[in-house]
């Protein structure tokens, strides 16, 4: 009885290892969530209770359709343009890599971020509502095994910070002009700039 009791006890400690190997990066993200996460903000403790979003009259959401227009003109030039829109985590961890900001943001601002002479086209900005908080920010780059070799370090580095925290990001490709938008550190696929709109619109509001 005792033998298989003890059986017992190292097959599950087995499996609590295996669990803990299995979801590491899962956990990983979880505790970083949890502890960049800013419970003190009514803003951020309404969205998660979505039963009360009525209530959340005072918060202002991000101008998604502004932000998209720009990147629309900055891919007519194939300036490159890597873009975080910070939800409800902090990302006080990389905005101090860069320079903070405390700007309303508008189409031409971002445009003379990233044109390619200025002194702040190199990294990423880092949008929260409509401010401009931050430039020049270094994020997390994703280590990810699958992502298809053409996607440099901008892209990388997109996924990256949507991997380790809540935030989205788009991507303007300096080589193609292509506009990414990426989520949980994965690409989302969208037909149309439209679609980008709503699908955008949905994940910040
Ligand atoms: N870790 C990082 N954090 C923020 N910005 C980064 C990071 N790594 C690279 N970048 C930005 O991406 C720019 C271009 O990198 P790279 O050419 O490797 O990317 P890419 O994914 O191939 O994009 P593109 O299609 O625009 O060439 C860099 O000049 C820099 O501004």
């Amino acid at each position: 009885m005792e033998l298989l009791s003890s059986i017992f006890d190292n097959f599950f400690e087995a499996g609590y290892l295996a669990l803990i190997l299995v979801f590491q990066q899962e956990i990983r993200k979880f505790l970083l969530m949890v502890g960049s996460y800013n419970f003190t903000t009514k803003k951020s403790l309404i969205r998660h209770f979505h039963f009360l979003k009525n209530q959340n009259k005072e918060s202002i959401n991000t101008d998604v359709r502004l932000i998209v227009q720009a990147c629309k003109k900055l891919a007519i030039t194939n300036t490159g343009a890597l873009i975080v829109l910070q939800r409800n985590g902090s990302l006080d961890f990389v905005k101090n890599t860069g320079d903070e900001m405390n700007a309303i943001v508008n189409i031409p601002l971002i445009e003379s971020i990233f044109f390619k002479n200025s002194p702040l086209h190199d990294g990423a900005i880092i949008i929260k509502e409509n401010k401009l908080v931050a430039t020049r920010v270094i994020l997390p780059v994703s280590n990810e095994r699958t992502i298809p070799q053409r996607f440099g370090l901008r892209h990388r580095a997109a996924l990256g910070i949507t991997e380790k925290t809540d935030a989205v990001a788009l991507t303007v490709s300096e080589e193609t002009g292509q506009i990414s938008y990426m989520k949980n550190g994965e690409f989302v696929l969208f037909n149309d700039h439209d679609e980008l709109m709503n699908i955008m619109s949905e994940d910040l509001s």
